[in-house]
């Protein structure tokens, strides 16, 4: 019998940087247009606390808004800020018509309570799109600002899948910021959608039978090769800093890659696929806000 010992197919790479590029472009050409009209799109950027990884990803997206020409104001404050300071700082920012968007790092020190100062965002200037309002929008598939991860992964997907209409998705993770919108954006592009809790006894058998497979549970390396229908298309949310026996750290996703890139289609590396599409989807909020809010100032102004 000849085993021809064929090496294991290869997921595709899908490459975040390249596509975070190409859409930075686009929003570089459409800033460069509201600066021309004599308005420069602004995003206010709020930081409480020293946590590392809210560094990184708060220096990453103020040198991105610089690169495509939105203005950018950083507001840094200590870990121990009151609820009541925040709120001060994002009324001001409210009602300040120079600022378009405004982003209060997640996560925040205990003592305040994130539902109210996300509560406190207005809705229009709310470009992470966590407010309560936007959510409810989002479900009701009007067109709001949405949460910048999930709607880099869909657009990961549709440059890929091309129309993902009668498509079957599984999301593996159900938070806030990811796993639920992540599942509303789904549906809104005519998916069947199944939303799993990862503990769930038949997660995997589940998972396997789907064509698309969000990995958005926040395990190192949960997701092997028995979660993936072969041939499936696989987005990989996952960010986790794993220290190896040596010390030394590296980032892995929720997908255990060599393992799931053995039946996969496709697959999204960590670093280098949604990271950098959640930047790009923030600057494009930041210009969705600005849009927002020259129109509204336009109708308020002609009565
Ligand atoms: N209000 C708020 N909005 C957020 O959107 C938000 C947040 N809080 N808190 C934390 C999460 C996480 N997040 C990332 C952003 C960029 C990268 C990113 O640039 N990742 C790079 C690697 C960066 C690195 O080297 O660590 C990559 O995947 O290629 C990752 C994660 C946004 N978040
Ligand atoms: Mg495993």
């Amino acid at each position: 019998m000849n085993m021809t010992l064929t090496s294991p197919q290869r997921a595709e790479n899908i490459d975040g940087k390249a596509a975070a590029r190409r859409l930075l472009a686009e929003v570089a050409a459409e800033c460069r247009a509201f600066v021309d009209q004599g308005h420069h799109p602004t995003l206010a950027v709020v930081l409480v606390g020293d946590d590392p990884a809210s560094q990184v990803y708060v220096r990453n997206k103020l040198r991105t808004a610089e690169e495509v020409g939105i203005r950018s104001l950083e507001y840094r404050f200590p870990a121990n800020l009151s609820e009541s300071e925040l709120l001060a700082t994002l009324d001001k920012l409210n009602l300040d018509p120079l600022v378009n968007g405004i982003l209060v790092q997640l996560p925040l020190p205990r003592h305040i309570n994130e539902q109210a100062i996300l509560r406190a965002i207005d809705p229009l200037k709310d470009v992470d799109g966590f407010h309560p309002e936007n959510v409810g929008g989002l479900v009701h598939g009007q067109a709001v600002l949405t949460p910048c991860t999930p709607a880099g992964c869909l657009r990961l997907l549709q440059d890929y899948c091309g129309d993902l209409s009668g498509k079957h998705a599984v999301v593996v993770g159900r938070s806030n910021i990811v796993g639920k919108p992540m599942a509303a954006l789904l549906l809104k592009a005519h998916c069947s959608v199944t939303t799993l809790h990862s503990r769930s006894q038949d997660a995997a058998a589940l998972a396997a039978q789907a064509d698309i497979l969000i990995a958005a549970v926040g395990q190192p390396e949960m997701i092997d090769a028995s979660w993936i229908k072969p041939g499936a298309v696989v987005i990989d949310v996952g960010i986790n800093r794993v220290t190896r026996a040596n010390g030394s750290s590296r980032l892995v996703g929720d997908v255990d890659a060599a393992s799931v890139s053995t039946v996969a289609a496709a697959l999204t590396p960590v670093p280098g696929g949604v990271g950098p599409m959640t930047i790009a989807c923030l600057m494009q909020n930041t210009l969705q806000a600005t849009r927002l809010q020259t129109a509204s100032a336009v109708l308020s102004h002609c009565g």
